[in-house]
């Protein structure tokens, strides 16, 4: 959920039914923002984000270290790593939440998102859903999901604006994507953890996001709604690209390609999940643990 967003929530809920105290589920703003154009993404050269070298220190100690990667438009590749291997720090960097201190970061072949913020970032397609579900939990899932759609019209136009039949059909195809057709008119609050989860998902699917990055999207979820996360993602990958960190190995095996093992900042390993998890180095900092 983007501040902006959140802002036009807390607006939405207080004149439609105050004094109702304000709620949301989760308690850290993401650093995205509506997708306002889909901008010039060149990903003709094969690759939708493209890191190298990149370094970042805290206090002098080197969280982020010559850290490359390089991911393919539609791909679904899974970070994992120890904690404290750098994947949020690297997910900071990629949303420009985060500035390295050195190295070079691009989305498709020619923009150079160290020259641009969060919002900019955000609005060229690149979503994030952060680890807790952040829902405007006294609207309905329609209502979410019309708000997430309502883009930069702001509050007003949200509450007055007329959905069109196009809008109307992509709020349903969303809807069904993310399985809660059955849910649209309830509270979001009402829903189960793993319901939040896809919900937020929507909200960012529903703004065509050329790249997601998910941040631990089946923590606390239970084997039900892990499994339909997992065929979620995999219907997702081709149209977007996603970039998934979790600790979850089970899913990551339901999911995975390609698999990035992080470790003090750096790329360990890469490959397919039994690759990573036969690799020794691997099995010491990691999965041997
Ligand atoms: N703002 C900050 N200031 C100081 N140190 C930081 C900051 N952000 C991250 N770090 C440190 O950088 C390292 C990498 O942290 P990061 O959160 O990116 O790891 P992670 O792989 O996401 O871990 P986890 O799996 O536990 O979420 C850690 O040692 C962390 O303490």
């Amino acid at each position: 959920m983007t501040p902006e967003l959140m802002e036009q929530g807390h607006e939405r809920l207080e004149k439609t039914r105050a004094p109702a105290p304000q709620q949301e589920s989760g308690d850290r703003r993401a650093g995205y923002a509506r997708v306002h154009e889909p901008g010039t993404l060149d990903v003709t050269h094969g690759r939708i984000l493209y890191l190298e070298d990149v370094c970042v220190s805290f206090d002098g100690f080197r969280a982020i270290n010559k850290l490359s990667l390089d991911i393919a438009p539609g791909e679904l590749r899974c970070i994992i790593g120890p904690n404290g291997a750098g994947k949020t720090t690297m997910m900071d960097i990629v949303t420009g939440k985060t500035r390295p201190d050195s190295g070079q970061v691009f989305f498709g072949s020619t923009i150079d998102l160290l020259r641009h913020n969060e919002a900019e970032i955000a609005a060229m397609g690149l979503g994030r859903k952060f680890q807790k579900p952040t829902v405007f939990e006294p609207l309905t899932v329609f209502e979410n999901l019309e708000l997430a759609l309502s883009g930069p019209r702001g509050v007003a136009a949200a509450l007055w604006h007329r959905l069109s039949g196009e809008q109307h059909d992509r709020l349903a195809e969303v809807l069904t994507l993310i399985q809660l057709s059955e849910e649209r008119q309830r509270p979001a609050g009402l829903l189960s953890h793993g319901q939040k989860q896809w919900l937020e998902i929507g909200m960012l699917l529903i703004q065509d996001p050329k790249l997601l990055l998910l941040d631990e999207p089946v923590a606390g979820m239970t084997d039900q709604e892990t499994e339909r996360t997992a065929e979620l993602f995999l219907t997702l990958k081709g149209k977007h690209t996603l970039i998934v960190v979790e600790h979850d190995m089970g899913f990551v095996g339901r999911i995975a390609e390609k698999v990035t093992v992080l470790c003090e900042g750096s790329v360990l390993a890469e490959g397919s999940l039994a690759q990573v998890q036969a690799d020794e180095r691997v099995i010491e900092v990691y999965l041997g643990r």
